[in-house]
């Protein structure tokens, strides 16, 4: 069994693209999900959390009150920081286990891989030892602003605020073995998963492999025309030490440097 990873920036389409891995039967393990579990009361991230932030972030019933934490987090570098440091431990942990608990399950076994939606991979690194592929799911900044306020019901300052609490979306897509474009309709999003091979080769293990092994990207034309892509030499970790390959993209050849 090996690990893809789901990563982009905040409402670019994680959720939207590990849904499609989820009806094809493909496991996926969210790390918000995750975020929400660890701060349940009574848990070691909720004491730390009550200690650090105080009594304002909690309702009466002791749920934490994502809003106002929200608020504090996305407002200041060093509380953000504070809070990612206890709660991002816990929250990878719960995942590995998840995985873990797939693998005695056998819940992999027509697959051969399970998906974590990482909307922090780049910016924590903690999780890039245990991935075999990275996938970025991006879409053109305008779009991923409205799709955050229309979603959240956010004015345009808080959703800027958030965007940028997060790494770029270019130096996302360096980072990628495949490049997700979503800037257009949902069923477009959903061809590129399939021409990806990640799910229409799941069935059969030996093209899987050979396929993610070779290196075959999915990058939109219209992406490749805003962004240079060239990820970054092996940087020590599985996912990033990848052999010298090409790209086919509709029917042209991208060359990358690795
Ligand atoms: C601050 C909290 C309470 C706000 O909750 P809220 O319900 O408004 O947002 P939600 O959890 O659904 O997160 C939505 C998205 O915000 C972005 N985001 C969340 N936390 C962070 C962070 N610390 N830094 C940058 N972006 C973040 C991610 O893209 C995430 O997918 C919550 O996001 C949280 O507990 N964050 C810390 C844990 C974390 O880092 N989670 C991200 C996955 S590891
Ligand atoms: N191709 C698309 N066309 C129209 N709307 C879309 C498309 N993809 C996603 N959306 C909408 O945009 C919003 C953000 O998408 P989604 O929740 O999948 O993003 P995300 O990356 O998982 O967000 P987060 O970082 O907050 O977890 C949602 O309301 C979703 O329904």
């Amino acid at each position: 069994m090996f690990i893809v990873g789901v990563t982009g920036g905040i409402a670019t389409g994680k959720s939207t693209l590990c849904a499609v891995f989820r009806e094809n039967g493909i496991p996926v393990i969210d790390a918000d999900a995750a975020a929400r579990k660890v701060v349940e009361p009574g848990r070691r991230a909720w004491h730390r959390i009550k200690k650090e932030f105080g009594d304002a972030v909690f309702y009466d019933d002791g749920q934490l009150n994502r809003e106002a934490l929200g608020e504090i987090i996305f407002d200041s570098v060093e509380k953000r920081r504070k809070l990612n440091e206890i709660t991002h431990q816990e929250i990878y942990g719960e995942m590995l286990w998840a995985a873990v608990r797939c693998f005695f399950q056998g819940k992999y076994t027509s697959h051969q891989f399970i998906v974590m939606d990482l909307p922090l991979l780049f910016e924590s690194g903690t999780m890039l030892d245990f991935l075999h592929k990275i996938i970025v799911v991006t879409c053109e900044e305008d779009l991923q602003l409205q799709r955050l306020m229309e979603r959240n019901s956010m004015s345009e300052a808080k959703a800027k605020k958030r965007i940028s609490a997060q790494m770029s979306l270019e130096r996302k897509c360096e980072q990628a073995h495949f490049v997700v474009e979503n800037s257009g309709t949902i069923q477009d999003t959903r061809e590129q998963v399939h021409t990806c091979a990640v799910i229409s080769h799941t069935k059969d293990t030996s093209g899987l492999m050979n396929r993610i092994h070779s290196g075959h990207h999915v990058v939109s034309q219209k992406y490749r025309m805003r962004c240079n892509i060239h990820p970054p030499a092996g940087q020590g970790n599985r996912a990033h030490n990848k052999s010298p390959s090409s790209i086919h993209t509709y029917g042209q050849e991208l060359k990358i440097r690795r």
